[in-house]
């Protein structure tokens, strides 16, 4: 656990970049700091790893102040990635990896075995290793970056804006992959970022700050969706709160309706609008209207019980019969969720 205790950071020109801040960051959470520019989101992090050292109030690691500890011992404990990886550009990838490794002291050949393991670990080809940081692409720079700051097993892992280089589906995918491997290794991750969609999307808690370095608000990302502590958290989270709120409310009570599918090579009429047209093997196919014959429509599915109502809504959308197909965790239909179902359920996710 990371604890800020009433820390203040006055730089030497007299700017206060954290102003009396307390938070904590829990053993095994990602802890995002976001907000705008300036708010002093580096300065908080750095100070974590001595980088900065605070001026006023203490930080404690697992209840020791780190202004207790020497820095090089303290960074032994705490992995640290920036944005656009900060590789050594001369050193082959497999070296860069094995950076802190071989300043601990390890042989070669354990540490160079830790980095392979660790780049397969981020979900880069092996043979990636024998290549200099300018061979790879940006997302791939940013996976080795996670990787070297594994190297040493660290329980603390500081990233800075690790994945604002790299384009939007780049970023998704560290963004999943980070979330992936912090499932296996439980780290405590306190990550910043300015984009208040990563901070929802990885945080176990969310602290919002403002310009001043003063705590705004600290919350789980479905607590700041639905009750902003006040006009600055609301505004910063933007104007479409309402509908990322969705992506918190599960599809697992969404009412289905099993029986408006038919087989491929029904004939039947219907006087359904629309009907989904299925494989034998209970695939979904196409949406039809209730007359047989004519083009199958697209259709939009999500996971029942696993995908959000966001997903289910965007489902939805995706059909020009305005319902979502559910399928079930082999990817078989479970069901339709009709357009009165969603509403039922928006209706629900409203009130509570
Ligand atoms: N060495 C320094 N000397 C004086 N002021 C500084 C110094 N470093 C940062 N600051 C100021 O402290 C404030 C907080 O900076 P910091 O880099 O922590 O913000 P940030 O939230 O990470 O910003 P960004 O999102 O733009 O990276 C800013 O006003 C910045 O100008």
């Amino acid at each position: 656990m990371i604890t800020f205790e009433s820390v203040t950071k006055r730089y030497a020109d007299g700017t206060v970049a954290v102003d009396h801040l307390d938070l904590e960051a829990p053993t095994g959470e990602i802890t995002v700091l976001v907000g705008p520019s300036g708010c002093g989101k580096t300065t908080s992090l750095r100070m974590i790893n001595r980088m900065i050292d605070a001026s006023e109030g203490r930080i404690l690691l697992d209840g020791v102040p780190v202004q207790g500890i020497d820095p090089p011992t303290l960074r032994r404990g705490i992995g640290y990635v920036i944005q656009q990886a900060g590789l050594f550009p001369h050193r082959k990838i497999v070296d860069n990896v094995a950076t802190v490794p071989y300043l601990l002291g390890w042989d070669r050949k354990k540490a160079r075995s830790r980095a392979m393991e660790l780049l397969e670990r981020v979900g880069l080809d092996p043979a990636l290793s024998q290549r200099y940081p300018f061979q790879l692409s940006g997302g791939q720079q940013q996976r080795v970056g996670v990787a070297r700051a594994l190297a040493a097993d660290p329980p603390v892992l500081l990233m800075d804006e690790p994945f604002s280089a790299v384009d939007p589906i780049v970023r998704t995918s560290l963004q999943d992959e980070l979330l992936r491997l912090q499932s296996e290794l439980n780290k405590t991750i306190v990550f910043v970022t300015h984009d208040i969609d990563e901070a929802i999307k990885l945080g176990d808690r969310v602290a919002v700050l403002r310009v001043g370095g003063k705590l705004a608000q600290l919350a789980d990302p479905k607590t700041l969706l639905a009750a902003p502590a006040d006009d600055f958290v609301q505004e910063f989270l933007g104007h479409d709160r309402g509908i990322r709120r969705l992506q918190f409310v599960s599809t697992e009570g969404l009412r289905l309706r099993t029986d408006l599918t038919v087989p491929e090579d029904s004939t039947a009429a219907s006087p359904e609008p629309w009907l989904l047209v299925v494989t034998g093997d209970g695939s979904p196919v196409g949406w039809r209207t209730g007359e047989p014959g004519g083009e199958l429509e697209p259709f939009g599915t999500f996971r029942h019980g696993h995908d959000s109502m966001r997903t289910a809504l965007d489902a939805a959308l995706l059909s020009p019969s305005g319902y979502a197909v559910a399928l079930d965790a082999d990817g078989k239909v479970a069901g339709v969720a009709t357009r009165q179902a969603l509403d039922e359920a928006l209706a629900e996710a409203a009130d509570g």
